[in-house]
């Protein structure tokens, strides 16, 4: 088999699930936006400020992670904006070899500059429109809209994705601080979906543990588990004391339901090492669940702040985990069965894309 270059991880088909539009700007559009609407910026150079992202998204928490976002969504406030950020992040994705993604964004961040919430959903489609005709159908992106956990309107976003989900949304999301907004406090949101027969994943068991995953698939009962990391909190690796015994693994009743249920967990690695989820990419639980066969697929989450790509997460575990061609095809499969939109679109992804692009890395 072909050696695993950081060249060829780009040529492969990859599939991207978890994904932020306001979590993945070029650094320089940011300036360039920022100097037309008059926003502040903590570093002037593109090079610079990509580099403050970096940095100051590496603090160790998920709420000072968070703040980072300020000087992204301050520029995301028109509609030519989020077409060009929604464009840029099409382009972006495609020349990074990624066929099928659905990016996820809080519309009711982006409201400051007068439009409606429809005005920002159809600004964003435009720019993916815009994008998958640039890159010759290449790729295709779907959008997945966010509430924020925080805040009081889930129902609200869901009733704005029900609406818009012939034309381009293809799921819903919560995201935010986790610690303290549990999914349950948007259970009329999840049920109305559930009612609406519509998808959504919902951010749990990131910076908070089972009990935020157990309530996201047994109250709201989310499709898949934005990160969902923390399940590892339910597997039990040593043998017992003194028993003699080999250490296999053993899965406590929540753990096993994921994995009996094949409940996709949306990994993202470097994100987890950032607002410390995990130590590093080596001690990540993703080596542990992909071993166990949990359906995992490998995720970005900010590209911005985590100075990050497909190709670069998956380079990171080829590294540290050893994984071949055929672990990315897994992961890559297990992303495209995962996905929210219609299972023939899926299938033909699968057979008609992904398959032949691993075989003819092969070579
Ligand atoms: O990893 C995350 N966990 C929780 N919330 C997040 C994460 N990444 C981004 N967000 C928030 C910040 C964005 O403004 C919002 C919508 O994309 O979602
Ligand atoms: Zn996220």
């Amino acid at each position: 088999m072909a050696e695993l270059t950081r060249e060829l991880i780009r040529r492969a088909p990859k599939v991207l699930l978890h994904d932020h539009l306001d979590g993945g700007l070029r650094p320089q559009t940011i300036v360039e936006l920022a100097a037309e609407a008059g926003h502040q910026l903590p570093a002037g150079e593109p090079e610079a400020l990509g580099r403050w992202f970096t940095e100051s998204a590496d603090s160790g928490s998920l709420e000072r992670y968070l703040e980072t976002f300020d000087h992204t969504v301050a520029v995301m406030q028109t509609a030519d904006n989020l077409a060009r950020v929604a464009r840029e992040c099409v382009e972006d994705l495609a020349a990074d070899g990624v066929v099928y993604a659905e990016v996820r964004y809080a519309p009711e961040q982006h409201l400051e500059g007068g439009l409606t919430l429809e005005e920002v959903v159809a600004a964003v489609q435009r720019g993916f429109d815009e994008g998958q005709a640039a890159t010759g159908g290449a790729i295709a992106v779907r959008q997945l809209l966010t509430a924020m956990r925080h805040r009081a309107n889930s129902r609200e976003v869901a009733e704005l994705m029900v609406a818009h989900r012939d034309e381009g949304v293809v799921g819903f999301d919560i995201a935010g601080a986790e610690a303290g907004y549990p999914p349950t406090r948007h259970l009329d949101a999840f049920e109305y979906l559930q009612r609406e027969n519509a998808h959504f994943t919902i951010h749990a068991g990131e910076a908070f543990g089972l009990p935020s995953i157990w309530e996201a698939i047994q109250w709201c009962g989310a499709d898949r588990l934005g990160h969902g990391v923390r399940i590892v909190d339910d597997i039990t690796v040593d043998a017992p004391p003194g028993s003699g015994e080999a250490a296999a693994p053993r899965l406590g009743r929540l753990a096993a339901y994921v994995r009996d249920k094949r409940i996709p967990l949306e990994l993202c690695p470097h994100s987890n090492v950032q607002t410390g989820a995990a130590a590093s990419i080596a001690e990540h639980p993703i080596g542990l669940l992909t071993d166990l066969r949990f359906r995992v697929t490998v995720n970005t989450d900010n590209r911005l702040m985590s100075g990050t790509s497909m190709t670069q997460e998956m380079a990171a575990l080829v590294e540290a985990f050893g994984y071949d061609l055929d672990d990315l095809q897994w992961f890559t499969v297990n992303a495209m069965k995962s996905a929210f939109v219609h299972f023939d679109e899926r299938l033909r992804i699968i057979n008609e894309v992904i398959k032949p692009g691993y075989a003819a890395l092969r070579g």
